[in-house]
């Protein structure tokens, strides 16, 4: 039985013959076209207050770069937007293609951007994270465009500058004082939908909270991400690239902005 993953023979078409919710009515990503967007006044800005000290680890575990965060206290959160109370950072991680036409998973106005940075935060009054999976407001995950371009952002070089000791799946380095706020694009625009893990289990828990304005990368730094392998140290090489999954049917969701 092979694990998931983003394989003709592991990927996200055959994902739901062992996770059922892959099938679900709430799934993600989607496409989002503004013609559909509904602008709510009501929807105030986000904050994150993030504890650079709680940055532990960054690894690659063979399907994403993930960046590891002490949350066993209310050290780093979420607030405000479409959120009620604060939500704790848990782990950030990337998803990107295999050119700098398409990786992101969210399709914005039918544009895919070369990558989308995750952001996942869970709701303490579950308990754990692992009881966040169970509830519709358990879990909000910020996501970030990347986007290919003259001036690249020099706060997504830390996370790049890690790819040479964790090339290989398993690896892991140490990560520590990194406040991921300074990923944050300017505006602080979003898009706002209720939806699911873009993988298994695809449990439909996540508060999406998509920023409008995407952050620019070098096409050198694009090139170090896919550098890192799927593969263990010793195995054939198998670049990690094409980590996304499609877009999702919407069933009828709304999805809404803070801007007009
Ligand atoms: N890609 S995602 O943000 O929906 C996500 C979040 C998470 F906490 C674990 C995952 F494996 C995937
Ligand atoms: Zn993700």
């Amino acid at each position: 039985q092979s694990v998931w993953g983003y394989d003709s023979d592991n990927g996200p078409e055959r994902w739901h013959e062992n996770y059922p919710m892959a099938k679900g009515d709430k799934q993600s990503p989607i496409e989002i076209n503004s013609k559909d967007v509904r602008h709510d006044a009501s929807l105030t800005p986000w904050h994150a207050s993030y504890d650079p000290g709680a940055a532990k680890t960054i690894l690659n575990n063979g399907r994403t770069c993930r960046v590891v965060f002490d949350d066993t206290f209310d050290r780093s959160v979420l607030r405000g937007g479409p959120l009620t109370g604060a939500y704790r950072l848990r782990q950030l991680h990337l998803h990107w293609g295999s050119s700098d036409d398409h990786g992101s998973e969210h399709i914005i106005d039918g544009e895919k951007y070369a990558a989308e940075l995750h952001m996942v935060h869970w709701n303490p009054k579950h308990g754990n994270f692992a009881g966040a999976l169970k509830q519709p407001d358990g879990v909000a995950v910020v996501g970030i465009f990347l986007k290919v371009g003259k001036t690249p952002k020099a706060e997504i070089k830390r996370i790049l500058e890690e790819i040479d000791n964790i090339k290989t799946k398993g690896k892991e380095a140490p990560f520590q004082h990194f406040d991921p706020s300074i990923l944050f694009p300017k505006s602080r625009d979003y898009w706002t939908y209720h939806g699911s893990f873009t993988t298994p289990p695809c449990e439909e828990c996540i508060t999406w909270i998509l920023l409008r304005e995407p952050i620019e990368v070098s096409a050198d730094q694009m090139a170090k991400l896919r550098s890192l392998s799927k593969n263990g140290e010793n195995e054939p090489v198998n670049p990690l690239v094409d980590n996304w999954r499609p877009p999702q049917p919407v069933k009828g969701r709304i999805v809404r902005a803070s801007f007009k």
